[in-house]
């Protein structure tokens, strides 16, 4: 069972890399979801949250769709995810309240720059999850994701190969995402607490 492994990861060193979270014909069948969204549905990606997002494309150039829970493509991933969330609140008392999750297309040319997805005690955003969708991934396609360490040291670089899975405590690992040189296709999610900040509850997004 790769559950307890992933925890046990995230326990001793604060991240994981899974190959073949999914069964291939699950993953295959959201690159396929992938595949036929109409671009209309999706959005530049921004930056921060709610009224203080902005849109700046010299430090991400993805497209970005959230997935729901109504609809049928993304129960099978969105199911797993809350047997994680129900195993790290029982194996870690994470507390993790929810999750959120949007699929992410990153077009030729397009990248991440290196940044922290959550600020320590300023977000709800606790463990990131990225799930890669793309088959046959090589190496000259670019588009790898590097985790860095506290000193600037590289971690890890991951290819986005379908079917891996990547989670790392949210405020503690800079990464990045190298310029892509094929279409690249994942999908990225929090599990959040329900941290309120100054009183206010941190809205879904
Ligand atoms: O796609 C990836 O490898 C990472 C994406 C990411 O860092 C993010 O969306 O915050
Ligand atoms: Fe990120």
């Amino acid at each position: 069972m790769l559950l307890p492994t992933i925890i046990d990861a995230v326990a001793d060193t604060g991240y994981c890399i899974v190959d073949n979270f999914l069964p291939q014909q699950q993953s295959q069948a959201l690159y396929d979801y992938s595949q036929q969204l109409p671009a209309q549905y999706w959005n530049m990606a921004g930056i921060g949250r709610q009224q203080s997002q902005t849109i700046n494309t010299m430090v991400r150039n993805d497209r970005i769709y959230w997935l729901t829970p109504e609809q049928p493509e993304h129960a099978d991933y969105l199911a797993i995810m809350e047997e994680l969330r129900v195993e790290f609140n029982r194996s870690l008392f994470m507390g993790l309240f929810d999750y959120e999750c949007h699929l992410a297309h990153y077009p030729n040319g397009a990248f991440y720059k290196k940044h922290l997805d959550a600020f320590k005690g300023r977000s709800n955003r606790v463990l990131t999850t990225v799930f890669y969708l793309n088959p046959q991934w090589q190496e000259d396609d670019g588009g790898q994701l590097v985790i860095y360490g506290a000193k600037g040291e590289v971690l890890e670089t991951v290819l986005p190969q379908q079917g891996r899975l990547v989670v790392f405590l949210s405020d503690r690992f800079v990464h990045e995402v190298l310029p892509s040189k094929r279409d690249r296709f994942s999908v990225t999610g929090w599990f959040r607490i329900n941290a309120s900040v100054s009183g206010i509850i941190d809205p879904p997004r």
